[in-house]
């Protein structure tokens, strides 16, 4: 679970923001009272923290001595401070942290322990930049990178539709308008072709006295803009919000397909997502198999260990699940049941189930207070020329039988085995 340092010398304050670390956020929170405390804590596991959140005034550290320190261990700061002033703000903008946040009420600590959990996301977030001037590019890498996202340059929207193929996982691209090749008026139209604006975020840019841009741009497909020149603290606050916004939805996309428990796509998606396969399967003629799978005597883990330990079995299952059929349609159908529609090689269908079905019979669950095994069985059918539902009855059919005949095996209907 990520860490958070936190390094305050009130108390109350202090406890606070661990409350909101470790219940809302999620994480772990580790707290400092001074600059000592601090500096301990960082030298015994400085890889333990993903992100810190620093008073700028403690005892042995009144000037905000502690930020260097910590950030000499590549640990992204966010500071907290008192006192707002010019001065300050330059001194901590030059120093490079990610935020300064004024120590007003309740809601700077909420703020800044979200911007924790933005910026721990930001460590698997691509963000492309396409602008031909390479020293706006360079500023803007570098504005980025202290948000730990991860930077792809781009100098038009050429090469911007080039680096989009090369890595598709990149959520969101800021794009300057004005550029040769292709402008980012038609990079924008270019990308939302196949980036609708609730999975691929655009920030437009454009320079200030050109109003009717900002409009063009949004009306292009954008979803935000900045005008030029822009500062560090806007130029954050849009990325964040544009960021988030596609993590809300992703995370309201989940709980509507996805199993809560194991992470894994539940029944509901299964049908949508299976139909589609199945249809194109039909089309293209090529093969697929469906296989239902089931945890042998579940019930009776439950029993023995506790419901706690059968959901770490369920979890376990779904890890394994994950590891072996990366690129198949797989879905926890309810209780200790799974289903998995697969388009690779039918020919081999029946041995990998098998092989699966060792390797969850030679693995353990284990946990400090228990360790146990379990086996599963599977059944198996074609897809080729059926209906969906039918396959399921003829896999569910086939999973009977395994169990009838004594569980932990794959019974088959593909012709290949
Ligand atoms: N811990 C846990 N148990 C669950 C969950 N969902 C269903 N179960 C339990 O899974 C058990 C399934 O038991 P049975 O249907 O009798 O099947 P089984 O014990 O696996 O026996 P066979 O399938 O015949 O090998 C029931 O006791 C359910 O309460 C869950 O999310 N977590």
């Amino acid at each position: 679970m990520p860490s958070v340092l936190v390094v305050e010398d009130n108390a109350a304050l202090a406890s606070m923001a661990k409350a909101i670390i470790e219940d809302i956020i999620g994480f772990t929170a580790c707290v400092a009272r001074n600059g000592a405390e601090a500096k301990s804590l960082l030298k015994n596991d400085p890889q333990r923290f993903t992100v810190a959140l620093v008073d700028l005034n403690l005892p042995d550290a009144p000037n905000g001595e502690i930020v260097p320190v910590v950030q000499s261990y590549d640990i992204p700061v966010i500071v907290l401070t008192g006192y707002f002033g010019d001065e300050l703000r330059k001194k901590m903008i030059e120093l490079g942290v990610v935020d300064y946040v004024l120590k007003k009420n309740i809601s700077a600590y909420e703020y800044a322990c979200h911007l924790a959990q933005r910026v721990h996301r930001n460590h698997s977030t691509k963000v492309l930049i396409v602008d031909d001037s390479k020293s706006a590019l360079l500023m803007l890498k570098r504005h980025l990178e202290i948000q730990r996202l991860q930077v792809i340059t781009a100098e038009n929207g050429k090469d911007a539709l080039l680096k989009m193929a090369e890595h598709p996982d990149i959520k969101l691209v800021i794009t300057d308008y004005n550029m040769p090749e292709m402008d980012g008026f038609e990079l924008i139209q270019q990308l939302r072709i196949r980036h609708p604006k609730d999975q691929l975020a655009i920030i437009g840019l454009s320079s200030s006295g050109e109003a009717r841009l900002s409009a063009q741009l949004l009306k292009s497909g954008a979803n935000d803009f900045i005008g030029k020149p822009f500062s560090y603290e806007e130029l954050l606050c849009r990325v964040n919000q544009n960021l988030d916004y596609l993590d809300h939805i992703q995370d309201i996309r989940d709980a509507a397909n996805r199993d809560y428990l194991t992470k894994l796509h539940n029944r509901r998606y299964f049908f949508n997502e299976g139909k589609l396969l199945h249809q194109r399967a039909l089309f293209q003629e090529t093969p697929l198999s469906l296989a239902m799978i089931d945890i042998d005597h579940f019930k009776k883990i439950n029993d023995r260990y506790g419901h706690e330990a059968g959901d770490t079995a369920l979890k376990h299952m779904a890890d394994l699940l994950r590891g072996e059929f990366p690129d198949d349609l797989v879905a926890r159908f309810g209780g200790e049941e799974f289903c998995i529609l697969s388009t690779t090689d039918s020919a081999n269908t029946y041995k990998r189930f098998d092989e699966f079905r060792r390797k969850v019979a030679d693995s353990l669950v284990h946990e400090d207070n228990y360790q146990f095994g379990f086996s599963v069985s599977i059944g198996i059918s074609s897809v080729q020329n059926e209906q969906l539902d039918a396959s399921i009855h003829a896999a569910d059919l086939n999973l009977y039988r395994a169990k009838e005949q004594g569980r932990n095996q794959v019974i088959s209907s593909c012709q290949s085995q």
